[in-house]
């Protein structure tokens, strides 16, 4: 028998799916940050009077609108300037510069990155095998070629690793005709405790917190989203509601709540229904959160998918917050079943903060008094099923059986 078409063309829930897209879409209004808008926004002010620009630190969790904010200020900032310059006269001379670190995980590839942007295709220079004084040499020369005001994003800037040179180097420029700010944007709320403190003092000179969202900010973000891509009865305040309320209890981050939403959109349009019903909302959850963890395990080391799995199996046995010391046996256990050596406690203790860092787990400190001194404990920031279920579905342990 043959079948039909596979294509599911239902017009009945999405007028326009793409407002979903949670990296393409930019929304014209950004709800719920009105305060860190008009902090940031004072922060940017001097470059539209043509003075030099501050330095700015944005962090804040994954999700919580750094960089639809950020892209939306510096939108706005250059069309005030083109508006001044045509109203006055004035003439401002703004360049900016947007990097994303994630796959820049050195000083010397950042500043490289930032040479190769600023300079034409043809005069590229390679990523190896200059000396760091050089590119930073260069980096100057360029930036002072440029002139006027030059702005540097660098999101994801706690990818940098342990060198902060260029973050050193650009807070204090060698330049002289022209001037330049830069806004680092992290998630990682450590990163900038650890910048040395020269650094810390320059870059940081404005701090903005962005904070998780509230259940009721998510609904109003995901309300903007309804209005604007899905049909007018395709979806109703429960549906908005539960999925907002997810994605609050999980990490209040509106990036989860508009996946959640579109994928309960997905599962409706599937199914040929006319509206997104909570429990298409619970599929949804199920499957957004199934996809976050098994992207987030996919870019571990094994010894680190190892920990996961060892502090995956503590917690669904009840064992969590667990010491260092018990569970370096269940990661015995774990690597046991792999055939593999375990690493030393101290190794296990740089994983878990490394999954830490990524929201995988939670590190508490904590200090016993002069008897027990200080330790730390560790939980699980995911739920433990989802995260047992991705090791079953990418790798072939026996997590039943790794129980101390
Ligand atoms: N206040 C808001 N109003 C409307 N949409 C928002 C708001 N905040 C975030 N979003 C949307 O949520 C998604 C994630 O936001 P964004 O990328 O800015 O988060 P982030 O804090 O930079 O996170 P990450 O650190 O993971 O990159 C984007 O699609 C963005 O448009």
């Amino acid at each position: 028998m043959t079948r039909g078409s596979p294509f599911t063309t239902s017009q009945n829930i999405f007028t326009d799916r793409d407002v979903f897209d949670v990296e393409g879409f930019q929304p014209a209004e950004l709800i719920e940050r009105e305060d860190q808008i008009d902090e940031y926004a004072s922060a940017l002010e001097p470059v539209l009077n043509g003075w030099n620009p501050n330095n700015i630190f944005i962090y804040g969790k994954t999700g919580t609108g750094k960089t639809a904010t950020t892209q939306y200020l510096l939108e706005w900032l250059r069309k005030d300037i083109a508006e001044h310059t045509a109203e006055h006269g004035t003439d401002i001379d703004l360049s900016i510069i947007y990097l994303n670190c994630e796959a820049l995980t050195s000083s010397y590839q950042i500043a490289v990155e930032l040479l190769n942007e600023l300079r034409d295709e043809h005069n590229q220079v390679a990523t190896r095998g200059h000396a760091p004084s050089d590119i930073y040499n260069w980096l100057f020369e360029e930036l002072d070629a440029t002139g006027g005001v030059t702005l540097v994003v660098l999101d994801e800037i706690d990818n940098v690793g342990e060198d902060d040179t260029v973050l050193y180097k650009l807070a204090r420029p060698e330049i002289e005709d022209a001037t330049l700010g830069v806004i680092g944007i992290s998630n990682d709320f450590s990163f900038r405790d650890e910048l040395s403190a020269k650094v810390r003092d320059s870059l940081c000179e404005k701090e903005i917190l962005f904070p998780a969202y509230e259940s009721d900010e998510l609904r109003e973000i995901l309300r903007q989203r309804a209005e604007n891509g899905l049909r007018e009865d395709a979806y109703d305040n429960a549906s908005i509601a539960l999925s907002a309320a997810y994605a609050a209890q999980d990490k209040g981050s509106a990036r989860q709540a508009i996946d959640i939403m579109r994928e309960a959109g997905d599962i409706a349009r599937r199914e040929d229904a006319e509206t997104i019903t909570e429990a298409h909302v619970e599929a949804a959850k199920g499957i957004v959160e199934r996809g976050r963890v098994s992207e987030m395990i996919g870019g571990l080391s094994p010894h680190g998918k190892y920990a996961l799995h060892a502090l995956a199996t503590a917690d669904r046995e009840g064992e969590t917050p667990i010491r260092t010391k018990d569970l370096y046996e269940i990661y015995g256990i774990v690597c046991d079943q792999h055939a593999t050596d375990p690493l030393s406690d101290r190794a296990l203790r740089d994983h878990l903060s490394e999954l830490d860092l990524i929201g995988l787990a939670t590190i508490n400190r904590k200090n016993a008094g002069r008897a027990g001194g200080k330790y730390k404990q560790y939980e699980l920031d995911v739920n433990a099923e989802r995260v047992i279920e991705a090791f079953a579905t990418t790798d072939s342990v026996d997590v039943s059986s790794t129980s101390p």
